[in-house]
């Protein structure tokens, strides 16, 4: 039986959110929680101990990626990835499929996979469930996802329905070649879209095989906000209320806390380290591009309500200096602040739920951060 188990502790009383943890084999971490992306076995610039210093407990890594690089086989050899580059905590591995149809322009899809260009060096590759969960089972990964396909945004209605139908058949031999069910839990990933029907169908199918957990795919892929929150509206209620819900791909801090409202417990996203990488950093009064020329004499911290070792030792004009030189110490500041900025967000948002006021929280930092304005 599964070695993933979700534990409800509470439903905020002013929203929709919910209070749990999620136990895995590398440990039991509080929801709703943000999971820092790791793609390629580390998340980039940043070390597992000051991940956990942090208090990530979960992190992100690719099958897609690391079957490319290094290869699964060498990971495995390694003794999995946890070993292999020394993280403790949980695992989540995504399966590919988002990969494939996002870095590779050239791809056919077929009942049995899809073929598609290596995005390195032009190769052609074919990656299907049964290949997914063998590298994921190589990996080591506490979460497994299920190989599903993420269409394109907007897509047509017929084109929707007929990959749903295709993705619940992909789950299913998913599950069949599931080697290591005791020590690995696989999420099933509901599609369908915009269309409230085949998010019905995609649900249904999934629950009746009964994965351990469950995520909602096939959003953050472009639509706007009211869509993706739309979407989750009639979404979250056909998962069971027993079983951890994931929103892959989100994301910025609206869509965090407007995510855990519609009852999401998990989130990812490449975007703290992505935009810190380009100097931009998520402040609690708003976004801060650290390279423009006024903060070049401003000697206050990134954010002044921070607390992170970022903020506590070092200032916009230093870092700022750093980013404009190329210095790679500038993007480990960023970085580090702003994977900790959203893992504090999301401590806020328990404590708001503990509390029943997460939509007075809501109120408070949209108003601060700077959402909502015209
Ligand atoms: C600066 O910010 C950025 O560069 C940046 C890049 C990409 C995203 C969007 C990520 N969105 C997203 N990731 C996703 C990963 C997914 N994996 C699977 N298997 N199935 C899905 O259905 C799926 C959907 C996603 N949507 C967000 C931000």
């Amino acid at each position: 039986m599964t070695p993933i188990r979700y534990e409800l502790i509470k439903t905020c009383k002013q929203t929709g959110a919910r209070l749990g943890i999620l136990h895995t084999p590398h440990g039991s971490f509080e929801t709703p929680m943000f999971m820092p992306v790791g793609t390629l076995a580390t998340v980039k610039t940043l070390s597992p101990e000051e991940l956990k210093e942090m208090g990530a407990g979960v992190i992100l890594s690719n099958t897609y990626h690391l079957w490319l690089r290094p290869g699964h086989d060498i990971v495995k050899e390694a003794g999995g990835l946890h070993s292999f580059m020394n993280w403790d905590r949980g695992i989540l591995t995504d399966s590919g499929g988002f990969q494939v149809f996002s870095l590779s322009e050239f791809r056919r899809i077929e009942e049995e996979g899809v073929y598609f260009r290596n995005h390195l060096n032009g190769d052609q590759l074919f990656l299907s469930p049964e290949k997914a969960m063998e590298i994921q089972n190589a990996l080591g990964s506490d979460i497994m996802m299920a190989f599903d396909e993420c269409p394109p945004y907007p897509a047509t209605y017929e084109y929707m329905k007929r990959s749903v139908e295709r993705t619940s058949r992909w789950a299913e031999r998913c599950l069949k070649a599931h080697q290591r069910p005791n020590e690995q839990g696989l999420f099933g990933i509901v599609q369908g879209g915009e269309f409230e029907d085949l998010r019905k169908q995609s649900a249904q199918d999934l629950v009746s095989l009964d994965f351990p957990g469950y995520a909602v795919g096939g959003l953050s892929v472009g639509e706007p906000k009211e869509v993706m929150n739309r979407v989750l509206e009639f979404t979250t209620p056909l998962l069971p209320a027993n079983k951890p819900r994931y929103l892959m791909g989100v994301g910025s801090p609206d869509s965090l806390i407007d995510g855990a409202i519609r009852g999401i417990d998990m989130f990812d996203c490449v975007l703290p380290t992505r935009i810190g990488r380009n100097g931009t950093v998520m402040t609690s009064e708003g976004r801060v591009v650290i390279k423009n020329a006024k903060y070049a004499r401003d000697f206050t911290p990134l954010d002044p309500n921070c607390d992170c070792y970022t903020c506590r030792n070092y200032t916009r004009a230093y870092i700022r200096h750093l980013i404009k030189c190329d210095e790679t110490f500038g993007i480990r500041l960023t970085s580090y602040h702003n994977v900790y900025f959203l893992i504090k967000l999301m401590e806020q948002v328990r404590q708001a739920i503990r509390e029943d006021r997460l939509g007075d929280f809501r109120e408070q930092f949209f108003e601060q951060y700077g959402f909502n304005k015209p």
